[in-house]
């Protein structure tokens, strides 16, 4: 256990002289470029394994947007050499590793990248891009030089654990790294609580436990104590694991990093059972929610058909975006309404949930309704007090929806008396998210944090790992936290899901408006390959962007 008392480094400042620095060269095995660059009369801070150097340039917070031909445009992500001068590079020894030697052009070319839209029209110009992940030639670290540390934060979500071990794994054993250190509890875990040294024999069997080793938590985001703590222990490679909170964390501890100088990488893993990540396929731990989403609708079916007038409800994570519930409903075929917080709906009169339960009760005899959490919500009679109630990272913290609408449900059959109903309230939220990865996502896991660990060690730094179209890739930070990923309910998942539940869409024409749809983004197409409304390269959005460029 390393002490969150571990004392400060004492070497900051007198390790500036010519000697040190050509020692410290020497005793690396990293081949130095052809000198140390000096901007100005600054010396630089050797401080442990974090080194400061001299800024290149002021413009590095900028977005960096490189354009080519054809409308190409790729949406890069920060680099040390970005604002550290004269870095020494290394061969990445992975060109050793017998695993790896049969691979023909194992490294990714420092050129590629993937497209963020793939269906394209013969005048489609080639939009906007990726830099693809994955091992690089030349690495910016010796493996001796690594300090890493891994963090997860935010609610949990299948699969944190195989992501931690596969860090663990990926540095150690493809690039012979042997400090990686757990932070525990969270953000707040960087300045209140001890860390836990990870080591492959430690992290071995974790990916077959829910939940995450290490622990989490909300709120306790504070930057400067934060990188304090990691200039303090000589970590240079920082991986965080969590969502769309998490991940805003992340850019700004990035951003004190870079402001400081600090040769310390700054990697995310996107993390989010609600699927409410931009950008990305989808997220990790998604395909087990759903799959597990299953057993709860099985067993409300089951309650629901046993019993004259039966009804299941089944409530499901989604905060703000409904797609484990669209996911659950499309798979399980058994659902007859799925609710969720990106489409309106009514309960009273013409084309209203109560006309809509009657009709199937008439006609089937029982069913069965999912509703996501954050759905209707505007429904719900709530106190000033209640509204404004937050948690600790500052999300919104929402009213028990299924116990509101089970209880309207009843109200209306008993004010009715048409029939008597015998309705089925199932809440299985906390088992969906806390079950261990499934298969795909234990392997989707595992690329993600290999892609993590093969940008963090060719020096790219401030990223996201994700999947785009299928292809792991390095996207910014920006994109990552700039809007939120909700189902489009113009797109044709939402379409397939009314035309496989029969449901009422609760909209008239008027409702589709720019507004309505996914808070008015349908000009950006949907953010997510979960979605499916064939928009292409050459889409407002790809015009726009190209010229902004
Ligand atoms: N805008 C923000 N800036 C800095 N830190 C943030 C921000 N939003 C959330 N965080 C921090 O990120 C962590 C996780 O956020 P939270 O919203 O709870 O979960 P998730 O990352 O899963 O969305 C918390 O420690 C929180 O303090
Ligand atoms: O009770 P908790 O831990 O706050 O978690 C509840 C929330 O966590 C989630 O599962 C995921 O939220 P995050 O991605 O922000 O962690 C939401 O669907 C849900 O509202
Ligand atoms: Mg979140």
């Amino acid at each position: 256990m390393d002490s969150i008392f571990a004392p400060k480094s004492s070497s900051t400042s007198t390790l500036s002289s010519p000697a040190f620095i050509s020692r410290f060269l020497e005793a690396s095995s990293c081949r130095k470029f052809s000198s140390l660059t000096f901007v100005g009369s600054r010396p630089f801070r050797y401080s442990s394994y974090s080194t400061t150097f001299s800024m290149v340039s002021n413009d590095v917070s900028k977005p960096k947007i490189i354009s080519g031909d054809f409308g190409y445009v790729l949406e890069d992500v920060p680099h040390f050499t970005d604002y550290i001068p004269g870095l020494a590079t290394c061969s990445n020894p992975l060109q050793d590793n017998p695993a790896y030697s049969v691979v023909k052009q194992y490294f990714v070319h420092v050129d590629d990248s993937v497209p963020q839209k793939i269906v394209a029209h013969k005048d489609s110009p080639r939009g906007i891009h990726f830099r693809r992940a994955g091992p690089r030639q030349k690495v910016y670290f010796d493996s001796d030089e690594v300090h890493a540390c891994i963090v997860t934060c935010g609610g949990l979500c299948p699969g944190l654990n195989t992501v931690i071990r596969e860090i663990v794994y990926s540095l150690y054993h493809m690039y012979g790294v042997s400090r990686v250190l757990g932070i525990e509890g969270g953000y707040r875990g960087f300045y209140a609580r001890n860390t836990i040294a990870l080591t492959p024999k430690v992290v071995n069997d974790i990916h077959k436990r829910g939940g995450t080793i290490l622990g989490t938590s909300r709120g306790g985001h504070d930057t400067s104590k934060i990188v304090d703590s990691i200039q303090d222990r000589g970590i240079n490679q920082v991986y965080i694991i969590g969502g769309d909170g998490t991940q805003k964390g992340a850019s700004v501890i990035f951003e004190e990093i870079r402001r400081r100088g600090l040769k310390v990488v700054v990697a995310g893993i996107p993390k989010t059972i609600d699927n409410d990540i931009p950008v990305i396929d989808k997220s990790f731990g998604f395909d087990t929610a759903v799959e597990e989403a299953q057993r709860a609708i099985n067993a409300a079916h089951v309650e629901a058909e046993s019993v004259e007038n039966g009804i299941g409800l089944v409530k499901l994570m989604g905060r703000y975006s409904g797609f484990i519930a669209m996911y659950a409903t499309l798979a399980s075929r058994d659902v007859d309404c799925c609710l969720i917080p990106e489409s309106p709906f009514y309960l009273d009169g013409e084309g209203g949930l109560f006309e809509y339960i009657e009709k199937q009760l008439k006609e089937n005899g029982h069913m069965v309704i999912v509703i996501a959490e954050g759905a209707g919500q505007e429904l719900l009679s709530e106190s000033k007090q209640s509204r404004n109630q937050q948690d600790a990272s500052g999300n919104k913290l929402l009213q028990d929806v299924g116990l509101w609408i089970s209880q309207r449900i009843k109200d209306y059959f008993s004010r009715q008396k048409t029939m008597a109903i015998n309705l089925k309230y199932i809440d299985p939220t906390y088992m969906i998210r806390a079950v261990p990865s499934n298969a795909s996502d234990n392997v989707y896991c595992t690329l993600l944090a290999q892609s993590a660990v093969h940008g963090a060690m060719a020096g790219y730094t401030g990223f996201t790992s994700g999947l785009v179209n299928g292809r792991q890739t390095y996207i910014p930070f920006y994109r990552i936290i700039e809007k939120q990923n909700n189902v489009v309910i113009t797109d044709r998942m939402w379409a397939r899901l009314l035309s496989s539940t029969n449901q009422p869409s609760f909209m008239s024409d008027k409702d589709v408006t720019e507004e309505n749809i996914s808070g008015g983004k349908k000009e950006e197409g949907p953010a997510t390959q979960l979605l499916d409304n064939g928009d292409c390269a050459d889409g407002v959005l790809g015009k726009k962007e190209v010229s902004s460029v």
